[in-house]
């Protein structure tokens, strides 16, 4: 295969992307109007999300064979891991969501078969396919954080949603997000036309499960 795996991905995705930008929960957490209600549900969901998400992780990294591919999987699982802990529980309890609705709180259909999509990839898959599931989630928060800071600088300064902004722009996030692509770049040099196309659908499956799960939250909140 010649160019990257990476651009290949974006290519197949820009439509879909720019919707992101154009999405109404998107630019309300951008002009700071959107409904807290709607936002508290978004993040019980994102909380349940991210459980299953770590499990991705998990199935990829029984496919792997050498150490450096089972560090590199342990500190992305980690890393998901602490941001739950660090970002999404204490933001629930800032809103007001209280530790029973945090307990009973049950996954809606779309983010269910979300990552029921995710871990089929990862479970039927290998490495690169499991990582490729994975990334779609990665990518797009990092370029959703990215790209909307640009049309709405002052998105970051806002009381209620700043902080999310701030999460997913912060050099950390974005520098985790472009070494994942690194990595996925590496282990996809040389792949054939046929693994490249199941690539492809898996990354473009997700990315229209990431568009389900905006309009889930804007539809259910
Ligand atoms: C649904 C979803 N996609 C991506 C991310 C980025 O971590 C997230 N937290 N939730």
């Amino acid at each position: 295969m010649s160019g990257k795996l990476s651009d290949y991905l974006l290519y197949q995705v820009e439509d879909l992307w720019q919707g992101y930008l154009e999405h109404p929960f998107i630019i309300g957490m951008a002009t700071g109007e959107l409904e807290e209600r709607k936002f508290s549900y978004y993040l019980l969901q994102d909380y349940l999300y991210l459980k299953e998400y770590i499990k991705v992780f998990a199935v990829t990294l029984s496919k792997a064979d050498d150490f450096s591919e089972i560090k590199f999987l342990l500190d992305s699982m980690n890393d998901i891991f602490e941001e739950t802990f660090r970002v999404h529980v204490p933001y629930m309890k800032r809103l007001g969501i209280s530790e029973e609705e945090i307990q009973s709180v049950q996954p809606h259909p779309s983010n269910i078969n979300y990552t029921n999509d995710m871990l089929l990839a990862a479970q039927s898959g290998d490495v690169l396919d499991g990582l490729v599931a994975i990334l779609s989630c990665s990518w797009s928060y990092a370029y959703i954080a990215r790209e909307t800071l640009k049309i709405y600088p002052t998105a970051m300064q806002d009381e209620r949603y700043g902080e999310w902004f701030e999460g997913y722009y912060c050099s950390e996030y974005q520098l985790g997000n472009e070494e994942l692509i690194q990595h996925i770049n590496q282990l996809a040099q040389g792949i054939t036309a046929e693994k490249r196309e199941r690539l492809a659908t898996i990354f473009t499956n997700c990315s229209q499960h990431e568009m389900n799960f905006w309009d889930m939250a804007w539809q259910q909140g």
